[in-house]
C-alpha cells in the first residue's frame, strides 16, 4: 500500500469521516464474508485512523487473532480501504490492551467510549487447520487464471494436487517475481486439502524455514523440528534461493527432503531460478531439486493479462471494459503483481472520482506509472543494456558484422525492442542501422521460440528484462 494518490483529487478528513471509512469498509467486508467468518474475525476489530488518514490500526485480543487477520484478511482490508479512501493508507495490526480500545469500531477513541474488548469466538476447526498449515484459502485453481505462460506449470501442480506421491517429485516451480509461483503452491495444497482433509500439508516460505532450523538449534529441539516436517504428506516450500549460504538448514533440508521422498509424500518447491542456476547451494541438493519435474513460470502474455484484469476486476464486482484491459495490459507488462496493482489504482480513482472506468481515466489512473516507462525504456537504452550484458559495442547493434557472437546480441535486443517498447517493426529496423522490418520480425520470432525452449536464454531474458525495468 505505498502509492500515492492521484494528484488534486480532494480528500475526506477528520475523525467523522475515518469513521465513516471505517464503517464503509465494515459494511463491504460483511457483505463480502459468509456471517460466520465475519463475526468472528472482523465484527471484533477496533479500528483506529490516524487524523491524517496517513495510517489505519486494528487492534486486536490476542495473538492467535493477529496471526490469523494477517495471514487471512490484512491484505484485503487493505486493498478495501485504499479502494474506499481512493489512497494508500498504511494498515497495521496491533495487540489491544484490554482497557485501552474501544467496544465500538471507533477510528479516535475518547475517554468516553473506552472499555473492554469481547474477545472473538473460539475459531473454528478450519481456521485452526489454516493456522497450521499456513494455507491461503483465496489461492486456489479457480482463481488462477491460465495461459501461456503458466499452462504446463498448472498442468503438473493439478496432476500433483490430484495425486500427490506420484509423478513430478519434487516438482520445481520457477520464474520471475509476482508471476503466480506462490499462488500455484497454495492452490495445490488447497485443492488435495479439498479432496483429503485429513491430509498433512504444510505451506512455508524458506526464510520461515530457515528460521524453525535457528530455533530448533538454540533450543535443541531437533526431534519436534523432525516430527513435524518428516510427517507431512505435501511440503510447499517458497523461494529456496533463500537456502543460499545457509549450510545448517541446508542440511535438514537435505533430510526432511530425503525423509519425505521415502514415504511418498510430495514436496513442491519455488524458486527464482531453474535448480542449476542456484547459488551458493550444495550440490547434493540441487541435484535432488533437479530429479521430479522442472517447470517454468513466464510473464503473461498479453491475452492472460487482460483475462487476469476482468477476472480480476469481476472478483470485486466492477466489470472492467475489454478494451481497458487491453490497454492497461499493454502498459502494464512485467508481472502479474504490478497488473493487480494497476487495477487497484484504477478502481480506487474511479470510486474516488465517481467516473465511469474508460482508457481515459485509466491513463490519469496510471499516469505515474506510465511517464516512468516512457522515460525508462527506449531501443536506445535496450541497445546499450544488451551490448553491456553480451560485452560487446553499442555500435555493433546498428552494424553489418555477422559473427553470432555479435548477432545473436542484436536479435535479442530487437525482441527486446519488440517486446517493452510500442515501437513497430520497421521503426525498430531504422534504429538497428537501417535495417528492413522483415529482418526485425524474424529476430523476434527466433528469439521467442528459443525462449520457450533454452531454459539459459530465458533466464538471460529475465535479467535483461528486470535491468531495463528499473
Ligand atoms: N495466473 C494468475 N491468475 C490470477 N492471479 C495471479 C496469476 N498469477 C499471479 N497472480 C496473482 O499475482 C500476485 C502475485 O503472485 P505470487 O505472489 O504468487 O507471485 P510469485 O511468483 O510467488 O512472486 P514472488 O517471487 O515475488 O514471491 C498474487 O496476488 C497472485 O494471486
Amino acid at each position: 500500500m505505498t502509492e500515492e494518490l492521484p494528484r488534486n483529487t480532494p480528500h475526506p478528513s477528520g475523525p467523522d469521516a475515518g469513521q465513516a471509512l471505517w464503517q464503509a469498509c465494515i459494511e463491504q467486508l460483511a457483505q463480502d464474508l459468509p456471517a460466520q467468518q465475519f463475526n468472528t474475525w472482523i465484527k471484533p476489530l477496533v479500528a483506529q485512523v490516524a487524523g491524517d488518514f496517513s495510517r489505519i490500526t486494528l487492534y486486536v485480543p490476542n495473538r492467535f487473532t493477529l496471526d490469523w487477520i494477517r495471514a487471512q484478511y490484512a491484505g484485503r482490508i487493505a486493498a478495501l480501504v485504499e479502494s474506499l479512501y481512493g489512497q494508500s493508507i498504511v494498515l497495521e495490526l496491533a495487540l489491544a490492551q484490554r482497557t485501552a480500545v474501544s467496544r465500538t469500531h471507533s477510528v479516535a477513541p475518547s475517554p468516553a467510549n473506552m472499555g473492554a474488548v469481547d474477545p472473538p469466538a473460539a475459531p473454528d476447526d478450519s481456521a485452526r487447520g489454516a493456522l497450521r498449515n499456513r494455507l491461503n484459502a483465496g489461492l486456489t485453481f479457480d482463481t488462477l487464471v491460465e495461459g501461456t505462460a503458466n499452462r504446463m506449470a498448472r498442468a503438473a501442480a493439478m496432476h500433483v494436487a490430484g495425486m500427490p506421491g506420484h509423478l513430478y517429485n519434487p516438482l520445481f516451480i520457477y520464474g520471475g517475481v509476482g508471476l503466480g509461483k506462490t499462488h500455484l503452491v497454495h492452490a495445490v495444497g488447497n485443492k488435495l486439502l479439498a479432496d483429503r482433509p485429513d491430509a498433512k500439508v504444510l505451506y512455508i516460505h524458506a526464510e520461515q524455514f530457515v528460521s524453525d532450523v535457528v530455533k530448533a538449534y538454540q533450543r535443541k529441539t531437533f526431534d519436534e523440528f523432525k516430527e513435524r516436517y518428516h510427517s507431512l504428506d505435501l511440503l510447499l516450500i517458497d523461494d529456496v534461493q533463500f537456502f543460499a549460504n545457509k549450510d545448517r538448514t541446508q542440511e535438514e533440508f537435505f533430510n526432511a527432503f530425503e525423509a519425505l521422498l521415502a514415504k511418498k509424500s510430495h514436496i513442491v518447491m519455488t524458486s527464482d531460478t531453474y535448480p542449476k542456476g542456484l547459488a551458493d547451494i550444495h550440490e547434493r541438493l540441487v541435484s535432488r531439486f533437479d530429479s521430479g519435474l522442472t517447470v517454468a513460470i513466464e510473464p503473461p502474455e498479453l491475452e492472460m493479462r487482460v483475462a487476469i484484469l476482468i477476472n480480476k476486476a469481476r472478483a470485486e464486482n466492477v466489470e472492467m471494459p475489454e478494451e481497458v484491459a487491453f490497454f492497461v495490459a499493454k502498459n502494464v507488462r512485467s508481472n502479474v503483481r504490478e497488473l493487480e496493482g494497476a487495477l487497484r489504482k484504477i478502481l480506487a480513482y474511479s470510486r474516488f472520482n465517481q467516473k465511469e472506468i474508460s482508457i481515459q481515466l485509466a491513463r490519469e489512473a496510471l499516469r505515474d506509472l506510465l511517464s516512468i516507462q516512457n522515460r525508462q525504456i527506449s531501443v536506445e537504452n535496450i541497445q546499450k543494456t544488451v551490448a553491456d550484458y553480451y560485452k560487446i559495442k553499442v555500435a555493433d547493434m546498428y552494424s553489418k558484422k555477422r559473427p553470432a557472437s555479435i548477432a545473436r546480441p542484436r536479435q535479442i535486443a530487437m525482441y527486446l525492442a519488440k517486446e517493452l517498447t510500442q515501437k513497430s517493426l520497421p521503426e525498430i529496423g531504422e534504429l538497428f542501422g537501417g535495417r528492413d522490418h522483415t529482418t526485425v520480425l524474424h529476430a523476434v520470432r527466433k528469439i521467442s521460440a528459443e525462449r520457450q525452449q533454452l531454459t539459459e536464454l530465458n533466464q538471460q531474458l529475465h535479467v535483461l528484462e528486470q535491468t531495463l525495468k528499473g
